[in-house]
């Protein structure tokens, strides 16, 4: 194996341009940190399915190179895969057989997997997802949100370094949202990486740590959710006709990021300062302010702009 890098996933120019002519995933760099929950978000149509079988081996890039957990792909797969557990498009389950009986059939097609202790995993795998009082009914009576479980508890019949996972709360009541959720936080704090993609903001902001957005097949962002918080922490924005001046009284209060725009508008991090100090501050310093406010973009806000669209924020 090549040197451990920082990456779980690592991808140049990952591009699928399909048969139709149209190019859904655009020149992708993926940087996925070990150890992180990168949530790749993205409205509907953006290319994160696409992007994530490319990153699996299911369809192969039209350009591009990629590495999971530094194994190039696809030569490295079958070093890789065993380490790695995906949820896309769910595996193919049995509709007559139970959902212990469909876990059974795949724990015994792996070849990595030990029979002896094949009984026990299913039993936690179906524990962990709540699906152990279910476990003896039929596939095909089950509900989207029990299928979805299922698929989940398929992924953890094993441990994972690596897990991929597209739209794992898809289809999920309030509550299972909230388990899954839990259940992914629980696996980080394992150790393992965690790669979902999502429409979901919301999603985005209670497990992630870090955060790529995907817009018309391109990455259009990619950084540490603190970072992104950071850029949309609140501003404080000053009008006036001598913003020089009002630049020192703000510098006086400590703020920082201070910035002109145009030639009468000055802007600054609010940070811990107290407005009506400021405002305060302004007046004693003589500094005439015709217009005084309190800019606070949300993250919402934030992808909007880098997107030009809204995500669902409920979730
Ligand atoms: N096999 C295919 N042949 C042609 N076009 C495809 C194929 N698969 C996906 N596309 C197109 O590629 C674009 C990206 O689709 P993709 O499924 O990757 O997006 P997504 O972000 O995962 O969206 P969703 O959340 O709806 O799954 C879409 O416009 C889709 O219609």
């Amino acid at each position: 194996m090549s040197t451990t890098t920082p990456e779980a996933i690592r991808s140049e120019g990952l591009t699928k341009r399909f048969r139709s002519g149209q190019v859904a995933v655009n020149a992708v760099d993926l940087s996925v940190p070990r150890g992180a929950v990168y949530g790749f978000l993205g409205p509907n149509g953006s290319g994160k399915t696409t992007t994530i079988r490319m990153l699996l081996g299911l369809i192969r890039p039209t350009a591009g190179k990629h590495e999971l957990l530094d194994w190039p792909m696809p030569s490295g797969a079958g070093q890789a895969l065993p380490r790695i557990g995906s949820l896309v498009e769910g595996p193919a389950f049995h509709p007559y057989l139970n959902g212990l009986d469909n876990l059974r059939r795949l724990d015994a097609g792996d070849r990595t997997a030990d029979p002896r202790t094949s009984r026990k995993r299913i039993d936690e795998a179906l524990e962990r997802v709540g699906l152990l009082a279910a476990a003896k009914k039929r596939y095909r009576a089950y509900s989207l949100g029990m299928r979805q479980r299922l698929a989940l508890a398929s992924v953890l019949l094993q441990p994972r370094e690596l897990l991929i996972l597209d739209e794992p709360t898809n289809g999920l009541d309030p509550q299972g949202t909230r388990e899954v959720r839990s259940l992914i936080s629980d696996l980080a704090r394992g150790g393992a990486t965690v790669m979902l993609s999502t429409h979901l903001l919301a999603e985005v902001e209670q497990i992630c740590t870090h955060v790529g957005v995907m817009h018309v097949g391109k990455l259009v962002a990619q950084a540490p959710l603190a970072e992104l918080r950071a850029a949309a922490a609140p501003r404080v924005r000053v009008e006036s006709d001598r913003p020089d001046e009002a630049l020192v009284t703000l510098r006086r209060f400590g703020l920082t990021g201070l910035e002109r725009i145009g030639p009468s508008v000055v802007i600054a991090l609010l940070g811990e300062a107290q407005p009506e100090k400021l405002v305060r501050g302004l007046v004693e310093d003589d500094v005439p302010v015709r217009g005084f406010a309190i800019e606070a973009p949300d993250l919402e806000e934030l992808f909007v702009q880098l997107t030009g669209e809204g995500f669902d924020v409920s979730g």
